[in-house]
């Protein structure tokens, strides 16, 4: 039944994507249009055009430009077409034409330049002109079909959820896609029967649409740590689960977020400490239940930095641990577990509690961590990075004019500095890089549940025994890309090429002691300095700075030449070894970051899991201290009441009252399917 499904799908994207291939949209064609009805284009290859209307779409480009990612697919089409207009006054001014107002005016310039430019300059701009024009249509179609696919595939999700569980739509309005994954779909929907609210007053709800190919076992496995684990403590709770014939729909409550991607390099320190020791709240939470979460990724971290809010979500490959530290498999369906575990859920309809996630329940909650912030209180943070105090001298050293060559060599540097990280042996078999050194236990099965860039060395190594220290490691990786503002910071495609990514970071010897105590032998060529951790990151964070032409020339020999650190093939005053012997430029004052974070960075990314902090050492670990929130010129009595009122907050952690156990009992419904699932509905 399940290929059938399949093949059905996959028949339909087919034809659906022929279709989209093969017919443009409205708007495309009349843009192709355009551009074959503009006039042929003249020597400078300029289109007459007015002054004013020159500065409006420049204007618009560079509006458009920077705020791209909110517009709809039509407004980024204008963009683009402003971008491309522009783009080719600039192929246009490069014939050192001034630009000059007046139509007339140009059109005057025009005919000088047709006298006076030699033939092989006028063939030349017309080339470059075409090959802009052709390069501009094909940006633009990619684009539109980028649009498209996105609405297709946005559309596909609701039919797909509507049509595999269809009491979902007598529940809810599922408005758009919000997120997918390689398991899911997950839809933002609110309910019918509120729809005589006011839109913002509305409750929000998550629905992860599971993929029908997805594991029963697995899905019970999720479900059941949402259940058990969720809803306190920054970790996503459920309300219902809905499960039609092979599809299972969890609903959630919905909250408003950040990707990562576009707030890591300008969180700010308060900022960043809040992040991680949410995070480790929530970990040091998971942990209790002796459950690994194993996807300890930004992904799956819902942090909305205006209010400071933070869940935990995806228990999709999460495993529990045994009391001798095996992994215990997930309970299979008709097991006594399973039963007793449905019980429970049963029994926790009674727990309904209203949730308060709208916009407006949202935004009140914003205001209120702005009230606290007015007095120095925690929550959310506004600011963006601050500089360092001594920013604006480096800047001046840094700020110098650069030649060619200057940033030439500096990207050099950089290239040179990620290949040294990345770098994997060449003879290197990526299928057999480690070995037991155990012949009486030939096992080297062990779980590799987890996302590439994020697994520990106890996974690469093929350990089965593995613990919770596996999601620290986890959050290690996270603080090393907040630290450094380099994300993703380990890539490597594969676990071997990983290994090297970390045994190229932290040293051979530290890679090869942990793999002998867990009974593993790593094939390793060649030593590897271990690299400091503070230096690498500020290396990424502060690049500028540390490739700065001034500097460089200060220790440039007479030569011309620069003496290289053979080890991490930086420049020796930029040496980046643990405990390097040559003389260092310092940068001193240019770091954010105090030296406590690095140290608790480091035992977050302890190679060997059994000295691995936990993540309740963690949060008493000295970055977290409160002293770092005394406000100085502020009362110390006013302080006494923000920490007071700080403390009651952090007892109810950053959980929306939303996620708090607003739990819905599993609903198998079949026959019974439109009684039981409005009664649900009914129960949210
Ligand atoms: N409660 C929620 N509120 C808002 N957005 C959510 C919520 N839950 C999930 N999302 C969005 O959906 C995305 C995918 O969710 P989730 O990670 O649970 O799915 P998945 O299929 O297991 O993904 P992956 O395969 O990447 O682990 C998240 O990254 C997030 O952007």
């Amino acid at each position: 039944m399940f290929t059938k499904i399949l093949i059905d799908k996959m028949d339909k994207k087919e034809t659906h994507h022929h279709h989209v291939q093969q017919t443009p949209t409205k708007s495309l064609y009349a843009i192709r249009m355009g551009v074959q009805e503009k006039p042929s284009i003249n020597m400078s290859g300029a289109i007459p055009i007015t002054e004013s209307a020159r500065k409006s779409s420049s204007t618009n480009y560079h509006r458009n430009h920077h705020s791209n990612k909110q517009l709809n697919p039509g407004d980024r089409e204008l963009a683009f077409m402003n971008r491309y207009c522009n783009d080719r006054q600039t192929v246009m001014a490069s014939g050192t034409q001034p630009s000059l107002p007046g139509l007339h005016y140009q059109q005057q310039q025009q005919q000088v330049l047709t006298q006076q430019v030699p033939k092989t300059t006028v063939d030349l701009s017309e080339k470059l002109a075409k090959i802009n024009r052709r390069n501009a249509i094909k940006e633009l179609s990619a684009m539109q079909t980028k649009n498209m696919q996105s609405v297709d595939k946005n559309e596909e999700a609701l039919k797909e959820l509507q049509e595999s569980i269809p009491e979902i739509s007598k529940i809810f309005d599922v408005h758009c896609r919000i997120g997918s994954g390689t398991f899911s779909s997950v839809l933002l929907g609110t309910l019918q029967r509120e729809r005589c609210y006011v839109e913002t007053q509305r409750r929000r709800f998550a629905i992860k649409h599971h993929n029908p190919t997805n594991h029963p076992e697995r899905i019970l496995r999720e479900l059941e740590c949402m259940f058990r684990i969720g809803g306190v403590d920054n970790v996503i709770g459920i309300n219902c689960c809905i499960r039609y014939n092979d599809n299972v729909a969890f609903v959630m409550p919905y909250m408003t977020h950040d990707r990562f991607h576009d707030i890591y390099r300008s969180l700010s320190l308060q900022e960043i400490r809040d992040y991680l020791r949410n995070l480790l709240i929530a970990l040091r939470h998971v942990h209790k239940f002796n459950v690994i979460h194993r996807d300890v990724k930004p992904s799956n971290i819902l942090y909305n930095r205006r209010t400071g809010k933070f869940l935990l979500c995806d228990f999709g490959l999460a495993q529990r641990i045994a009391a001798d530290g095996s992994v215990l498999q997930s309970n299979e369906l008709s097991s006594p577990e399973a039963f007793s575990f449905l019980r429970d859920m049963e029994k926790g309809r009674k727990l309904m509690l209203p949730d308060g996630n709208s916009a407006q329940a949202e935004a009140e909650e914003y205001m209120a961590s702005r009230r606290m912030r007015a007095l120095g209180g925690g929550g959310g943070v506004e600011h963006a990075l601050a500089g360092p105090p001594n920013i604006h001298r480096f800047r001046e050293q840094a700020g110098g004019h650069l030649t060619k060559k200057d940033v030439a060599n500096q990207k050099a540097d950089t290239v040179r500095l990620l290949n040294r990280l990345r770098l994997v042996g060449p003879n290197v078999d990526p299928n057999n890089y480690v070995i037991s050194t155990n012949t009486a236990k030939k096992e080297m099965h062990a779980s590799r549940a987890g996302t590439p860039g994020y697994r520990p060395p106890e996974v690469l190594l093929r350990y089965p025994h593995q613990s919770t220290a596996v999601d620290v490691w986890a959050a290690g990786v996270i603080m090393l890309s907040l630290l450094s503002a380099l994300h993703p910071f380990f890539k490597a495609p594969h676990d071997c090429a990983a290994l090297a990514e970390i045994i190229n970071l932290f040293g051979d010897i530290p890679v090869r002691k942990t793999a002998f105590m867990l009974d593993r032998l790593v094939l390793l060529a060649q030593k590897v300095n271990t690299l400091d951790l503070r230096r690498v990151c500020m290396r990424f964070r502060h690049a500028d700075f540390f490739l700065a032409p001034e500097i460089h020339r200060k220790y440039r020999r007479p030569d011309g030449t620069t003496e290289m650190c053979r080890s991490c093939e930086q420049p020796t005053f930029n040496c980046l070894c643990h405990n390097s012997g040559h003389h260092l430029e310092m940068y001193d004052g240019l770091d954010v970051f105090p030296a406590n974070a690095y140290d608790l960075l480091t035992r977050l990314l302890e190679v060997n899991p059994q000295k691995r902090i936990t993540a309740e050492e963690a949060l008493k670990h000295p970055f977290f201290s409160d002293q770092h929130r005394i406000t100085a010129g502020m009362p110390l009595h006013h302080q006494q009441h923000i920490l007071q009122h700080q403390q009651q907050l952090r007892a109810r952690e950053t959980l929306p009252s939303a996620a708090a156990r607003t739990l819905k009992a599993f609903v198998p419904y079949h026959m019974e399917l439109a009684s039981t699932a409005s009664q649900a509905a009914g129960n949210i």
